[in-house]
């Protein structure tokens, strides 16, 4: 069973499309970055899995059943996310534990966890942006989902927080939690996400890991080695592959090129720079655009 499975959705706000015809397959355990640009249908679609909107045509399942129907598996990181300022954090997430019917033991317990302690009786009127995520992935937590869906959780942040609240979703990953990250911080989210999902003004515009969405958009894989650059320089077949004095080919071509280095030159243990998701980015923009 399949953690979130869309089937041909597709949604409309009043005659303005907003989603079409999207199907996607998350597994369990899967940590899937969902990117996009602003008004892409992010959002929408992380509503249209949690239940809060159903969509116009298509079939969604999440965690083999309806749409908001496991409100306890699914933990969801709203883009703003509200508390009540005038209580303390430890308050806030007593009271939400409370709501769900959740024993205060486990505010408790991610209170430590997350690095709350010293702040637990400050009030969140008075918490810094990095304070307030951590409460927000705590609430997120407090039933211990299967499923974690979070919506551009590291918006300002300092680096700091960000990596903290990337490490812990790691860490919920390795413990079979599937996470889903709606972000436009691809820089950070590259190094985590097991694949990429990219929406473009309401479409599908990319599904992958970085590898293969590279290799099927033709992107340039960088080379790095000192001692294949100088032999590329030597090299009538090689020479045509140096770009900005970077030694670039495509993926498809990739094994073949490192295989003739090593033959002909001896030259073994080349690194190997995947393009960003940066590069995949503007590649699927404008594949779909045209
Ligand atoms: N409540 C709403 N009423 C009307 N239109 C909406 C509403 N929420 C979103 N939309 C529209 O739906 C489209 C998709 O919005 P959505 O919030 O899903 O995009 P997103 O990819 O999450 O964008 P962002 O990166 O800016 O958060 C946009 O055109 C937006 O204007």
């Amino acid at each position: 069973m399949n953690a979130v499975e869309c089937l041909n959705v597709s949604f409309n706000r009043g005659s303005r499309m907003v989603l079409d015809d999207i199907s996607l397959s998350v597994a369990q355990g899967e940590f899937v970055a969902l990117i996009g640009h602003n008004g892409a249908g992010k959002s929408t679609l992380i509503k249209l899995c949690l239940g809060l909107i159903t969509p116009k045509k298509g079939k969604v399942k999440v965690l083999g059943g309806r749409p908001g129907a496991s409100p306890i598996s699914v933990g969801y990181l709203p883009e703003n996310v509200s508390f009540y300022d005038g209580m303390t954090i430890r308050d806030n997430l007593n009271y939400f534990a409370d709501l769900k019917n959740i024993p205060r033991q486990r505010a408790d317990e991610l209170i430590e966890s997350l690095g709350l302690s010293t702040v637990a009786v400050q009030k969140v009127g008075q918490c810094s942006k990095g304070q307030r995520q951590r409460l927000g992935l705590a609430q997120a937590l407090l039933a211990k989902p299967k499923l974690l869906f979070l919506d551009e959780p590291t918006v300002g942040l300092d680096p700091t927080a960000s990596d903290f609240m990337y490490q812990e979703l790691l860490k919920l990953k390795e413990r079979g939690c599937t996470v889903i990250v709606c972000t436009h911080e691809l820089m950070l989210v590259e190094g985590f996400a097991d694949r990429i999902v990219m929406l473009v003004g309401g479409h599908k515009a990319a599904d992958g890991t970085i590898r293969i969405l590279s290799e099927k958009m033709g992107l340039s894989f960088e080379l790095v080695s000192s001692d294949a650059l100088n032999a590329a320089r030597q090299d009538e077949f090689l020479r045509s592959s140096i770009i900005d004095g970077r030694l670039v080919c495509k993926g498809t071509d990739l094994s073949q090129k490192l295989i003739y280095l090593e033959k002909k030159y001896g030259i073994t243990g080349v690194g190997v720079k995947n393009p960003s998701l940066m590069d995949i980015y503007k590649a699927a923009l404008k594949g779909h655009q045209k």
